[in-house]
């Protein structure tokens, strides 16, 4: 097409993390963009709507609600139940005010042209929306993921729940079955038994959070269990017996029936482009429906191109992010940059929260990349003494140099910490990790005490050896001073 007589410079499909982003700074810069999105209601995206936003919301009333009761051991008097309705107002009320500058008008007044329908693809460079035709010279397709369904005999008699609608919730359940222990299952599962449901949490894996490392996870189970959740492992919902009682089917071993007043959930996402003819765009997909792209998000018409979860990569709103910021410099510059997630970072915010960064030993080991796992537990920290965390852990991968030259730097490869508050406390490292410092970066550094990062520090001053060599040395040294 002739470019110049195109509508748009930019046409966004999907108005969630990754298309609010890329609209923002193209409109931003004076370019002219189309936004489209099925609902004004849905502008936001997942994060906004039934993500991110209220499930951090959510975690936040309940640790309110677990502190005035861990406080009782100060004599503090904490008696009544958690009121669900007023939970959920706070809820919808953390999301009201985000959605005074993530809607329609508010878009409109930044000069994008923000359009409320369903698009479809009707040429290479053209979309159709509500009976108008619409041309860009370039597009992005960011409609984002839905939630897995559990299909199993007998759901059909289960009102099942998932992230899409557990946020209407006014009455606490009682019994709640969690399905899936990867983040959105561990964050919901421990904040509702927090606000007084039980929870039982049956996961398909051998662990919880399983893309964590075990000495990881493991300290956020055990907090978990001793809260009263109960965790079934390597465990599935064989069938829904009646609409309050699943029948679990184990790896191993026999069935066992779990009642339960409310079901959610949360065993990942897919995605789909139903109804955006991408064929008409010479958009392919592969044979499990997934567009074919390249590692500049590019798909196989040159000037479309994916962004946020419809990629199926990591799904994150911050993986949105990353995947826009690598959209940008490609549209503006003759060399393009690749995605790549060797600096990506994530957290689970469960009380421990934990944060991953970097790379993890499998992805080190499969590079062939000679490292050194440094961990340490938080029983000796004094910030962990005195604010009763002791069950800590931070993990660290260290650069290994085979030829240990002075002045070479010893990178930070990756690591993960679970604590309370870890993913600030790891933002230090993380940042070490993206630039390139090496740890004496951190060695270097004097930390106001008792702040909780000393813990970063402290790792690397308890790995550092003194070899004789430097010990002849320091001797010499001291006595001739
Ligand atoms: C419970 C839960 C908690 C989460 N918490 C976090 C967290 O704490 N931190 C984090 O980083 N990530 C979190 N995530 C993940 C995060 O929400 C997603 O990765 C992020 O929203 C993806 O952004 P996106 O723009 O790709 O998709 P979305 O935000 O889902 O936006 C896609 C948009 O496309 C629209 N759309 C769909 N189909 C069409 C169509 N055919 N035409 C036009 N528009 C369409 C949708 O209406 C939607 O507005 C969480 C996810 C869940 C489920
Ligand atoms: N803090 C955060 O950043 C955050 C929080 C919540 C969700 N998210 C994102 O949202 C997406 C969805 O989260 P999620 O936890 O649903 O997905 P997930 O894929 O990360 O975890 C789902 C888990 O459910 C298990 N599972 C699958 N089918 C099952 C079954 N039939 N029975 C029992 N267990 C089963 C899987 O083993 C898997 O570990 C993820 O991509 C995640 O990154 C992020």
């Amino acid at each position: 097409m002739n470019e110049n007589a195109a509508d748009f410079d930019l046409i966004v499909l999907g108005a969630g993390s990754a298309g609010l982003g890329l609209s923002l700074f193209m409109a931003r810069i004076k370019q002219r963009v189309l936004l489209i999105d099925l609902t004004a209601e849905d502008v936001g995206g997942d994060c906004l709507n039934h993500g991110c936003v209220p499930s951090k919301a959510l975690i936040h009333a309940s640790r309110q609600v677990h502190n005035a009761r861990q406080a009782t051991q100060f004599g503090l008097q904490v008696s009544g139940a958690a009121d669900m309705g007023k939970v959920m107002d706070y809820v919808q009320g953390r999301q009201d005010i985000i959605r005074h500058h993530e809607n329609p008008d508010y878009l409109r007044g930044l000069g994008i042209t923000v359009e409320i329908g369903r698009p479809r693809f009707v040429g290479d460079h053209a979309v159709e929306a509500n009976g108008q035709i619409y041309t860009g010279r370039k597009l992005v397709v960011a409609t984002g993921s839905r939630p897995r369904q559990l299909d199993v005999p007998g759901a059909d008699q289960v009102e099942l729940y998932d992230n899409q609608r557990v946020w209407d919730l006014r009455t606490l359940p009682q019994r709640l079955l969690v399905v899936g222990g990867g983040p959105n299952g561990v964050e919901l599962g421990q904040a509702m038994q927090r606000l007084g449901a039980q929870v039982t949490m049956v996961h398909r894996g051998e662990a919880i959070l399983e893309n964590e490392d075990p000495a990881i996870r493991a300290v956020l189970a055990e907090r978990l269990r001793a809260e009263g959740l109960t965790i079934h492992l390597e465990a599935e919902v064989e069938a829904f017996t009646s609409a309050s009682q699943a029948r679990i089917k184990p790896k191993s071993g026999d069935s066992f029936a779990v009642d339960f007043d409310l079901v959610y959930v949360a065993i990942g996402r897919h995605v789909s482009f139903e109804g955006l003819q991408l064929e008409m765009a010479g958009v392919e997909v592969d044979d499990k429906g997934h567009i074919k792209l390249n590692e500049h998000l590019q798909t196989t018409n040159s000037d479309i191109f994916v962004a946020g979860d419809a990629a199926n990569s990591l799904k994150f709103s911050h993986g949105a992010e990353l995947h826009v910021r690598m959209l940008l410099f490609n549209f503006f510059s003759p060399l393009k940059k690749k995605l790549s997630y060797d600096h990506f970072s994530w957290v689970t915010f469960t009380d421990p929260e934990v944060a991953h960064f970097g790379l993890d030993a499998a992805e080190l080991d499969k590079r062939g990349t000679a490292y050194e796992r440094w961990e340490t537990s938080f029983a000796d920290d004094d910030r962990a003494v005195v604010d009763s965390y002791r069950d800590g852990h931070l993990l660290l991968f260290i650069e290994k140099n085979a030829l240990p030259l002075p002045g070479r730097k010893r990178r930070i490869l990756g690591g993960a910490m679970v604590a309370p508050g870890a993913g600030e406390l790891i933002q230090e490292l993380i940042l070490a990790n993206t630039s390139g410092l090496g740890i004496s970066e951190l060695f270097d550094k004097v930390y106001p005490y008792p702040v909780a990062a000393r813990i970063n520090q402290k790792l690397i001053v308890d790995h550092q050896d003194v070899s004789p060599l430097l010990q002849t040395a320091l001797d010499v040294a001291f006595k001739l001073q």
